[in-house]
């Protein structure tokens, strides 16, 4: 099962059916605190440690850590925010034997734990907090995050202050929005995760490593999928989609309106008035269709865009195609089945009022379309209408290439045409495009990103 990614209120729901199913918060805070310390202790190589303790249980989490550090030996001092609130943490704060001091009057020591605001943060950071926080991050040589780093929104991700330049953040129990989703999980620094014990399911998780299968043996080109692609006034867009198509798995690749280039695999098929499109389209063997790449945004690319949509094959709607639809595309796209889309942040916001954080706006976006949405960055979010969503793990800022998103859009086309739904086949679809960008290297271009798909593919099988 990919790991769960849980919003503050259903780690705590977790957290409860846990202590309901026979555990208590106290054996739990003693897990996480235990994780803490070990993960401290791996890096500390005997370095003195500073735990910053703040009032809640991310702050008892702190305590049980600097207590257990200290009993292996540690030189540990815990700088203390505020009076301990809850039982287990008011517990774990009494049971620390060592040196605490005021947050104000802390200076760095080499090893930081940030155990000062967990998932119970309601509010910006003060000013001074934050100040005395950064400080001490930039000053430490290695510096670590308790559950999230402080300072951070857990369900959105947004930035309430929290410090730039975190080595790394354990999250607790299962990941949780912020961990993930920018600009919360660039500061993050590495990300550990730590069982404690509590069980964590929901409908959102990590896009994980996809499990694939060879063709079956009576396979053949058109069972393998059919892609069409639609090419327009900037036909390169949709030739790099095209073959990321015919590298990721489709057996047949029609590009409508270019001519292919190479690989020679690929079929040209003219498009002289629009309405060819139609002819091209009344083919029951094709199981997905991809426009928007390079489409243009004059009459002819809104006359293809119509055609596409009224088409009874999956469709991909991408690049200017979504801009053709703005704020019209629920209204355009919610009557159609089989839909995905793949926006950037902008043409997203040119189609979606955006709040509540990426994560939310995605799903509630996929609601809106009756469809797929795979909304792209360093933190791809892929939402279905029915509430699951998934989230990239796996990064490669390389991907900030021209070309990128019409090679993602080709490969998302050929999974759908493999026969997998488009929530599937987006998840599989951004993880091939991830893996494709570490297997080439770094400063690549976009056009070279097809030749490492057969590679990645290879790796799922
Ligand atoms: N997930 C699990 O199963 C476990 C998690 N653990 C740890 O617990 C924290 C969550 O603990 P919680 O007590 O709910 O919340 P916090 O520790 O993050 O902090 C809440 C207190 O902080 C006050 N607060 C909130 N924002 C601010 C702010 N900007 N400035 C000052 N004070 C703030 C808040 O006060 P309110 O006024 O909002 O009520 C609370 O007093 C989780 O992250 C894990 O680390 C368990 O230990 C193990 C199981
Ligand atoms: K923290």
């Amino acid at each position: 099962m990919p790991q769960p990614i849980l919003t503050a209120a259903a780690m705590r729901d977790a957290e409860t059916a846990a202590v309901a199913a026979g555990t208590t918060y106290a054996a739990l805070m003693a897990t996480a605190g235990k994780a803490v310390a070990d993960t401290a202790a791996r890096f500390a190589l005997g370095r003195p440690i500073l735990v910053l303790a703040g009032p809640g249980n991310n702050g008892g989490d702190g305590y049980v850590a600097a207590s257990i550090l200290a009993e292996r030996g540690h030189d540990v001092i815990v700088a203390a925010h505020g009076d301990a609130r809850s039982a287990e943490a008011i517990a774990a704060r009494a049971a620390w034997q060592g040196q605490t001091i005021a947050l104000a009057d802390a200076e760095p020591r080499p090893i930081l734990i940030d155990a000062l605001f967990g998932t119970g943060l309601s509010r910006p950071l003060d000013a001074d907090v934050a100040t005395t926080l950064q400080s001490l991050v930039d000053a430490a040589e290695f510096s670590l995050a308790v559950d999230v780093p402080s300072g951070v929104d857990t369900d959105t991700g947004a930035d309430l202050g929290a410090p730039h330049g975190l080595t790394a953040t354990l999250a607790l129990g299962a990941y949780k929005p912020a961990h993930l989703i920018e600009p919360a999980a660039g500061l993050c620094g590495h990300l550990f995760l730590a069982d404690i014990g509590v069980p964590a399911r929901g409908s959102w998780h990590v896009i994980a490593r996809p499990q694939l299968v060879p063709p079956p043996r009576d396979a053949q080109k058109f069972t393998r999928g059919l892609v069409v692609v639609v090419a327009g006034a900037m036909p390169g867009a949709a030739r790099l989609a095209a073959r990321a198509a015919i590298h990721a798995g489709a057996g047949y690749v029609i590009l409508a309106g270019a001519d292919a280039g190479q690989p020679e695999a690929i079929v040209h098929k003219p498009l002289g008035d629009p309405a060819d499109l139609a002819a091209i389209l009344d083919d029951d063997r094709i199981g997905c269709v991809l426009i928007g790449p390079g489409l243009g945004r004059d009459d002819r690319a809104s006359a293809l865009l119509d055609i596409a949509v009224a088409s009874r094959h999956p469709l991909v709607v991408d690049g200017d195609a979504l801009t053709l639809l703005g704020r019209e595309a629920p209204h355009r796209l919610a009557p159609r089945a089989d839909i995905a889309m793949t926006p950037h942040a902008g043409e997203f916001a040119r189609m979606f009022a955006s709040a509540d954080g990426k994560l939310l706006a995605t799903l509630s976006a996929a609601r809106a379309i009756d469809g797929v949405v795979v909304h792209k960055g360093p933190d791809t979010v892929v939402a279905a209408p029915d509430g699951r969503a998934a989230v990239q793990i796996e990064r490669s800022s390389w991907l900030s290439t021209a070309g990128s998103g019409d090679t993602l859009a080709g490969i998302l086309a050929a999974r759908r045409a493999t026969g997998v739904d488009f929530f599937g086949a987006a998840q599989q679809a951004v993880w091939f495009h991830t893996r494709a960008a570490k297997l080439a290297g770094p400063a690549f271009v976009a056009d070279q990103l097809s030749h490492y798909l057969p590679a990645a593919i290879g790796e799922c099988l």
